[in-house]
């Protein structure tokens, strides 16, 4: 156990700044930055980082290790805050300002980063210098940091448990959801970096061979490295998009047909109104996010493809009925966490239930925008069944002029156990299995297909 007077003082000067700018300093800056906002603020990871980054004036390599520090520190924060906690006496000192972040981000590196621990130490040590909160507990933190280096076998071996890395109302919400077995399966995908997916346009066993992609069931194409993505052929002739295979599967679903009306709702960033546009569906696209629907423009414009834009609330937006809606609503994104691991510390079980009511008044709206006789299809990327299953279960309980088309196993590519007893889809992070965690599994999806009877009884 490491006591807070433990550890020599002299530790302070050894490690004491010089005033020279020191190489990879800047980047630990920004890592714990971020985790320290990112939790405190419970903000989403990307979003903060492309605020914060900025002003830290990295170059790319640094502003890239940042990131990696802090989704490894998301990731893992399970098992780091164990190893910490296990190992202070007293817990973190109080009024010590970004010294539990450092730890938290020097500790990412050790146990899970192929940085040198002397690296992480040392630079860990200079961090806790620069505040005079920290500062104080310099000694505590090198003696901490140094013991986590020492005890990695048996720390990693402790954190076998795989709900370990996953907070406690998520874990039990998917073991009432799913069963114990089916929990602990999604709990452990989380822990490995997810693939990366690409939609093409068209002739996507092409595109699978000229990228060395995976050519997925679905349609999708899996890339077998993780590399730029700006570079590689097609990206800047607009041929595809990145866009998980979970995530590609509402569209496929509704079936959008050449010059069909489709309201997409809830439509930024856009990649679902890219399938929808790709098709030859005449798109309207609307979100409530101006920011948001810059970045769907931008994405349209390199891939060629056009689409009304509407900047408001969809609960809100009336206009002529459409053949088809798709509402992708907006909710906790449990299903992403393996792709955003912030997410499952920065949301909350009120969250989710504000969010629940939000996607009721949505839904409700999209009805409204479905011709009589044209298809609905409501999705969130959210495993939990509030956001889920229990929204349909009332919609159609108060709808009767709606009823559900349900999904058949040859709609997904023969995917098996994606379709839930009512025919709805429900796709779980670690379905999917090809050749190791690299090019398995996918987002947790919901979907359901409805469609609006002729008559309205
Ligand atoms: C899950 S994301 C949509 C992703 C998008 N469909 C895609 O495939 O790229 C949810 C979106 O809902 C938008 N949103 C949230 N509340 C809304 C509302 N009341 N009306 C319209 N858009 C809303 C957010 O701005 C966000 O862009």
């Amino acid at each position: 156990m490491v006591k807070q007077a433990d550890v020599s003082p002299e530790l302070n000067e050894t490690a004491a700044q010089t005033g020279e700018p020191v190489p990879g300093l800047p980047a630990r800056r920004l890592a714990a930055t971020l985790i320290d906002e990112v939790l405190k603020a419970r903000l989403a990871l990307d979003e903060t980082y492309e605020r914060l980054a900025p002003t830290f004036g990295l170059d790319a390599a640094d502003a890239a290790l940042a990131r990696a520090i802090a989704i490894t520190a998301f990731r893992r924060l399970g098992t780091i805050q164990h190893a910490i906690n296990a190992r202070l006496e007293r817990g973190s000192p109080r009024n010590s300002g970004p010294f539990e972040p450092i730890l938290v981000a020097a500790a990412a590196q050790i146990l899970f980063l192929d940085v040198p621990d002397h690296a992480a130490v040392d630079l860990a040590i200079r961090h806790l210098h620069e505040d005079a909160r920290s500062s104080r507990y310099v000694s505590l933190g090198n003696a901490l940091l140094r013991r986590l280096a020492r005890e990695r076998d048996a720390i990693l071996g402790e954190a076998l448990d795989p709900f370990l890395d996953t907070p406690e109302w998520l874990a039990e919400s998917w073991i009432e959801s799913y069963g114990e077995e089916t929990a602990a399966a999604i709990a452990a995908s989380h822990r490995d970096e997810p693939p990366l997916d690409i939609s093409v346009k068209d002739d996507a066993a092409g595109w699978a061979e000229k990228l060395d992609g995976l050519l997925l069931p679905t349609g999708s194409v899996r890339l077998r490295e993780r590399q730029s993505i700006t570079g590689l052929p097609g990206f800047d002739e607009g041929a595809w998009w990145v866009q998980d295979a979970a995530a590609a599967l509402p569209v496929r679903l509704l079936a959008p047909k050449p010059g069909e009306r489709i309201a997409d709702l809830c439509a930024a960033p856009g990649g679902k109104t890219a399938q929808l546009a790709a098709a030859g569906a005449s798109v309207t696209a609307v979100d409530r996010s101006g920011p948001r629907l810059r970045r769907l423009r931008a994405n349209l414009e390199r891939l060629g493809l056009s689409a009304e834009i509407v900047t408001k609330d969809a609960a809100l937006w009336q206009a002529e009925p459409f053949d088809a809606v798709l509402l992708d609503a907006p909710c906790s994104a449990t299903g992403t966490i393996r792709r955003h691991p912030d997410v499952a510390w920065t949301k909350t079980p009120e969250d989710r239930d504000k969010l629940a009511a939000l996607q009721a008044r949505l839904l409700e709206a999209a009805a409204r925008l479905t011709r009589p006789g044209g298809r609905l299809i409501y999705c969130t990327c959210s495993l939990e069944p509030q956001e889920g299953e229990q929204q349909i279960a009332v919609f159609l309980a108060e709808n009767p002029d709606f009823k559900r088309s349900p999904i058949t196993a040859d709609e997904i590519g023969g995917v098996e156990g994606a379709i839930d007893r009512h025919g709805d889809l429900r796709t779980l992070p670690h379905q999917l299995k090809h050749d190791g965690p690299r090019l398995s599994g996918w987002a947790g999806f919901y979907a359901c297909r409805l469609i609006r009877r002729e008559t309205g009884g």
